[in-house]
């Protein structure tokens, strides 16, 4: 079973746009019932490349002790809504459950225009949603890398990134220097999405648990307007369906997240509608997967 939930996080990048989204989908969608956890705000210290630094760190806290939560009760937790660094609250909930439950490593794929890899030492903008991934591979600042377990959640070798168009210099570094595997927008209309997504099964195979990370920015603005950090170009629609088509039944899904809808940002409820189409079709597709198989055995 599905279970929906989701923060309306805006400190990660300080666009208020974020705020009234999950609300805003919570009306109107009556069927999607996201259960919301609040955004905690807390007393800053202004640091310039760590900014809100202390409410992002106690509201992913708070967001990787429910996702913690689910995941326990057996139910796979859909994150909708708010800025990625939420993904280091979700993402931290899948790690930990996979390692405590089955003593094993979990999968990331990224499907982004970012790649988010940006610590304090590398960000030009400050924004703590740029950072995320490098916070759950256990680098940059300790107060983001320590969720749940002091761990690192991720090993490089187990992270693939979709659909990248925008990578800060440093990030490329970074990317190159861990091996990440990634495939940017331009790489994915050279090879055809169909022979990019079978790699990316084939490189994750050996995984018992994988988590899906979607920002909506990896599409192109021109039909998903709804975004904090648009960029041109990116994924259409019918491509981000071929790709949850491709990705669910070939990969032990435990998690997802869909991330960054802004409604002040959107036209005519483009990305609104897009959101509850995806979380449809999570739905439909998702089977509990070879986790929860196994979970049967250790109970
Ligand atoms: N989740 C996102 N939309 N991230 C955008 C990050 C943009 C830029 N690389 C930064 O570090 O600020
Ligand atoms: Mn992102």
């Amino acid at each position: 079973m599905i279970h929906t939930y989701g923060c309306p996080m805006h400190l990660g990048v300080g666009d208020t746009g974020l705020i009234k989204s999950l609300d805003y989908l919570n009306n109107r969608f009556d069927q999607l019932q996201i259960h919301v956890i609040p955004e905690i705000q807390e007393k800053e210290e202004n640091l310039p490349n760590l900014k809100n630094l202390n409410s992002v760190a106690s509201t992913c806290q708070s967001i990787a002790a429910y996702a913690y939560q689910v995941l326990q009760n057996q139910e796979t937790p859909l994150f909708i809504a708010g800025d990625h660094s939420a993904a280091m609250g979700s993402v931290s909930a899948s790690s930990v459950y996979t390692q405590e439950m089955y003593g094993e490593e979990t999968g990331l794929i990224w499907i982004d225009a970012h790649p988010d890899i940006n610590t304090d030492s590398t960000t030009a903008t400050g924004n703590i949603h740029g950072m995320p991934v490098a916070a759950l591979l256990g680098k940059g600042e300790k107060r983001l890398t320590q969720f749940l377990t002091e761990q690192p959640k991720l090993k490089p070798r187990n992270v693939v990134m979709l659909g990248l168009r925008d990578i800060d210099p440093p990030e490329q570094v970074t990317l190159d220097t861990l091996g990440i595997r990634y495939y940017t927008y331009d790489d994915i209309c050279r090879q055809g999405l169909t022979a990019c997504l079978k790699e990316s099964i084939a490189y994750l195979s050996h995984l018992t648990a994988v988590h899906i990370s979607f920002d909506i920015d990896s599409m192109n603005p021109k039909w998903m307007p709804g975004v904090s950090v648009p960029v041109p170009h990116g994924f259409t629609p019918e491509e981000v369906h071929h790709i949850f088509d491709a990705l669910i039944p070939a990969l032990p899904v435990i998690s997802y997240d869909i991330v960054e809808f802004n409604m002040v940002h959107d036209r005519e409820d483009k990305t609104a509608d897009f959101v509850m189409e995806l979380a449809s079709q999570i739905h439909k597709l998702h089977v509990p997967s070879v986790s929860s198989e196994k979970s049967k055995r250790f109970a």
